[in-house]
């Protein structure tokens, strides 16, 4: 270490001893910012080569290099790191964007992570590709999932939905465009409802219409009635609705045919029609039957949502489903839904085989860092990035009435769609305390 970073570690604990400790426990982004950071900057930029050095990240100079350093420059032919090209601090850690140099990968960093983190005593290393031959590294100074806070330039856009944090301090999208379909599991209490809220605050903000699918009688999702253009709160109305959709998009495929597109995005914004969003809670409802006549229920739900799952992204219908387990255990047409959900995310889990059936077929490497979220953490959870990546999230806790709250100010902006009028939620204005129900009490036929 050098006297430069010992002088700032040792102004460090004297600060601790008036104050600055307290705020490492209580206010870890203020002591980052204030000690942290000038710290880890002095102890990067100091022990940045020799640090990759012994890590293995350097790799043996070209031959004129070698030659120029030998007989011009007269000295020593040293191995090379790769090339920092940029260092940027941030309120959650540093960013340093490096150049590769021939015959490094960006694997190869990945695997020494573990080592960088230490060498440089920050909390964790992540390591993106931005583009072929540069990297980031993403070092967070402290734990930044311990108390979530979004960056402020989160925001939701377009069909993009800042849902969590990453570890790396970097918000986690719910991009509908790239991975139009998507999958979240977990136990009980493990955050999946809190995932759907922050989901659910992001959308009522953008024009798009919301469909709710709530077979535990609404109890989770009743709330957002005043923005969701449809719920049903059982899997008989379940069965109409999906039906419903499918006749929907039928009709815009037909449109699409006329017009000569191939989605709905080809098409001028004045023609184009509304993304719809349909919200799953606990898939397993509409998967389960209690008796034979059930069946034929179950038969429809099924094939419908397979349907769209399969062919719906082209005509903006997106479907967001939600569960505790979901493996061939819940009967026929299980996994093969299961298998056009790219979009997955797994909280904690309580067996490995839920997480292998979030995971194993897209992300195997993540499997046990889901088996791994701890209890006292719930809304912690592993995602996988649409580029075939994996990373540990946790999303802000948030309240239910504040997500109605929302859903009450942008009430205005449902979408009129005749197709779900039949399933429109009845939502008064000012939502009683403890008032009745939110759902219409109207049974739904085909
Ligand atoms: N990100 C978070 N930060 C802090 N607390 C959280 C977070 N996510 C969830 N919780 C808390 O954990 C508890 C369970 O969360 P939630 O209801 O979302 O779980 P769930 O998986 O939907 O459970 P269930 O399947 O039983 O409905 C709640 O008390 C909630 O406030």
């Amino acid at each position: 270490m050098t006297d430069l970073s010992m002088a700032l570690e040792a102004a460090a604990g004297l600060a601790a001893v008036g104050g600055v400790g307290f705020a490492k426990v209580r206010a870890p982004r203020a002591y980052w910012a204030l000690v942290g950071l000038p710290a880890a900057l002095v102890r990067f930029g100091y022990s940045y080569r020799s640090t990759m050095d012994v890590c293995g990240l350097t790799v043996q100079p070209s031959g004129l290099r070698a030659f120029m350093a030998r007989n011009v420059a007269r000295r020593e032919v040293q191995p090379v790191p790769p090339k920092i090209r940029r260092v940027r601090g941030t309120s959650t850690g540093l960013r340093v964007t490096l150049r590769l140099p021939a015959g490094l990968e960006p694997a190869d960093v990945a695997a020494a992570s573990e080592r960088l983190r230490h060498a440089w005593g920050v909390h964790s290393v992540t390591v993106a590709e931005t583009k072929p031959g540069f990297l980031e590294l993403r070092m967070t100074g402290y734990d930044v999932l311990r108390r979530v806070r979004m960056p402020r330039t989160a925001v939701p856009h377009d069909l993009v939905v800042p849902v969590a944090l990453r570890e790396d301090g970097t918000a986690f999208e719910r991009d509908y465009r790239k991975a139009p379909m998507a999958l979240t599991l977990g136990a009980n209490q493990s955050g999946k409802s809190m995932y759907q809220r922050n989901l659910i605050k992001g959308l009522a903000q953008l024009p798009v219409a919301l469909v709710g699918v709530d077979c535990k009688r609404g109890v989770e999702q009743s709330g957002y009635a005043p923005r969701l253009s449809a719920l049903v709160t059982n899997p008989d109305d379940a069965a109409s609705l999906f039906g419903f959709l499918v006749a929907e998009m039928e009709d815009r495929f037909d449109l699409l045919s006329t017009a000569g597109a191939s989605e709905i995005w080809d098409l001028p914004a004045p023609q184009r029609p509304v993304p719809v969003i349909v919200l799953v809670d606990e898939v397993a409802e509409l998967f389960l039957i209690s008796s034979k006549k059930d069946e034929e229920r179950r038969e429809r739900i099924v094939t419908s949502l397979i349907r769209l799952a399969q062919m719906a992204r082209a005509v903006g219908i997106y479907l967001e489903i939600c569960g505790q387990r979901f493996g061939s255990d819940l009967g026929k047409g299980a996994t093969m839904l299961r298998a056009q959900l790219t979009g997955r995310v797994v909280h904690r889990v309580n067996d490995k085989q839920t997480a292998e059936m979030g995971l194993a077929d897209i992300a195997p490497d993540a499997v046990p860092a889901a088996s791994l979220i701890p209890m006292e953490r719930p809304g912690t959870a592993v995602a996988v990035d649409t580029s075939g990546g994996w990373s540990k999230i946790r999303t802000p806790a948030i309240t239910r009435d504040e997500v109605t709250a929302v859903c009450r100010d942008f009430a205005h902006m449902v979408p009129d769609l005749p197709f779900l009028e039949p399933f429109r939620p009845w939502a008064p204005a000012e939502a009683p305390a403890d008032g009745p129900s939110l759902v219409k009490p109207r049974p739904v036929t085909d």
